[in-house]
C-alpha cells in the first residue's frame, strides 16, 4: 500500500496496477534492493571477504539496482516527452526535481542530471514505503496484542471523525491517543534500528571511549527507546504514557529518536507523520480488527526480520471486518 502511495506522490502512477508490467518489475527489483542492502555482510567483519562476495550480495544488488534504475529512468523519459504534448498543470515530486533550477555555482548544479534523478527516486522508495509500512504493520500487531487500547484508539476516532466521514489529515492534532499510538510504536519497533551509520572524521574522546578517526558508529535508537533509565516499563506497549507529555520524535528529546535527530534527521519525517496517523487511522475507523484463525496475543510472531529496515519476520494475518462504527 505504501509503495503504491510514493509511486502516486512522486510519479502520478499506479505502481501496482496488476496491468503495468513496468510497476511490478520495479516493485521486485526495490524489495531486492531493501533485502540485500540491509543484509548481514561478512565483508563488513572480514574486509579481506570483499573480493570473493562470498554471500553473492554484490552480485544481487548490482542486478537489482541494474533493474530499478533502469525503469526509473524508463519512468523520467517518458513524463519528459509528455510534457512536451500535454499541458498538464498537476504538480508531482518527479515535476519538481525537473523543474529544479540552481545556481551551477560551488557544489550546486544548474539542473539535475538524469542519474541525479534516478536516485532521487530511488532514495525517497527506499527511505519512505518500508520504514511506513513496517510502523502500521507493527502498530496494529500490538493493538491486536492490547485489546484496551485497541478499544480506546478506536473510541476516539468514533468520538472525534464524524459518521460517515473518512479520515482526513487534518484530523491528527484532534486525535491525541491515535498519536500515542503511533509513538509508542515506535519507541518500542523503530524501523531503521542503528540509524545511518556515521563516521569519526577525527580522533574523539567521548564518555571515557577512544574513538579513533574512520571508526564506523552506530547509534543504537532500539535500545535508547527501550532504556529503563528514561522509560517506565519499558518492553510494555502502553501509549498511554506519552498523553500529557510533550514528548515526541522531532529530535528534541533524545531519548526517543526513531527518526535520528540533529542535521541529517529524517528528510521525510513531516511526510510520514502525516502518512501514518491517516493509514493508521482510516485502518481503524473503517474496521474492527482480528487475529486469523489459531492465532492469539500470546501465539503471535513478535520477531523482527533484518533487512534496509527491521520488519516483522512473520507478516501479520489480521482480518479485516467492517466496522459498524462508520
Ligand atoms: C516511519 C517512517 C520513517 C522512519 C521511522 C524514518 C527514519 C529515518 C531515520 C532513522 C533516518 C536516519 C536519520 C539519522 O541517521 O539521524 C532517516 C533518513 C532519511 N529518511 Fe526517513 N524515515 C521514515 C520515513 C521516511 C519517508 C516517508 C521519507 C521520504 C519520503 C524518508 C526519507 C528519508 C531520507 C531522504 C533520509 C536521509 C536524510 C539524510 O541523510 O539527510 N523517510 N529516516
Amino acid at each position: 500500500m505504501t509503495f503504491n502511495l510514493f509511486g502516486n506522490l512522486l510519479l502520478s502512477r499506479d505502481l501496482l496496477d496488476p496491468e503495468s508490467k513496468a510497476g511490478s518489475e520495479f516493485f521486485d527489483a526495490m524489495t531486492g534492493l531493501m533485502e540485500w542492502s540491509g543484509h548481514a555482510n561478512l565483508a563488513d567483519f572480514f574486509p579481506w571477504l570483499r573480493r570473493l562476495d562470498l554471500q553473492g550480495l554484490r552480485k544481487k544488488m548490482e542486478r537489482d539496482l541494474g533493474k530499478a534504475m533502469e525503469i526509473a529512468s524508463k519512468f523520467v523519459k517518458e513524463r519528459v516527452e509528455d510534457k512536451k504534448v500535454t499541458n498538464d498543470s498537476r504538480k508531482d515530486f518527479l515535476d519538481v526535481l525537473l523543474e529544479f533550477r540552481g545556481s551551477g555555482k560551488d557544489d550546486e548544479p544548474d539542473k539535475l542530471s538524469e542519474r541525479d534523478l534516478n536516485i532521487f527516486i530511488l532514495e525517497i522508495f527506499m527511505a519512505g514505503s518500508e520504514t511506513t509500512s513496517s510502523t502500521i504493520e507493527w502498530a496494529l500487531t500490538e493493538l491486536l496484542c492490547n485489546p484496551e487500547s485497541m478499544i480506546r484508539v478506536k473510541a476516539e476516532l468514533a468520538r472525534v471523525i464524524r459518521a460517515n466521514k473518512k479520515v482526513e489529515e487534518s484530523d491528527t492534532e484532534n486525535l491525541p491517543f491515535l498519536q500515542a499510538v503511533v509513538k509508542e510504536t515506535l519507541r518500542l519497533h523503530p524501523p531503521i534500528p542503528f540509524l545511518v551509520p556515521r563516521r569519526a572524521i577525527q580522533d574523539t574522546d567521548f564518555m571515557g571511549y577512544h574513538i579513533p578517526k574512520n571508526t564506523q558508529v552506530l547509534v543504537n535508537a532500539w535500545a535508547i527507546g527501550r532504556d529503563p533509565d528514561a522509560w517506565d516499563d519499558p518492553s510494555c506497549f502502553m501509549p498511554e504514557r506519552f498523553i500529557g507529555t510533550k514528548v515526541d520524535y522531532r529530535g528534541q528529546h533524545l531519548e526517543f529518536i526513531p527518526f535520528g535527530a540533529g542535521r541529517r534527521i529524517c528528510a521525510g519525517l513531516p511526510l510520514a507523520h502525516r502518512v501514518l496517523h491517516l493509514i493508521l487511522g482510516s485502518l481503524l475507523h473503517h474496521f474492527d480488527w482480528e487475529f486469523e484463525a489459531n492465532v492469539n496475543p500470546a501465539s503471535v510472531d513478535r520477531k523482527d526480520r533484518l533487512g534496509i529496515t527491521v520488519r516483522k519476520s512473520e507478516p501479520l494475518m489480521a482480518v479485516p471486518v467492517k466496522s459498524n462504527a462508520v
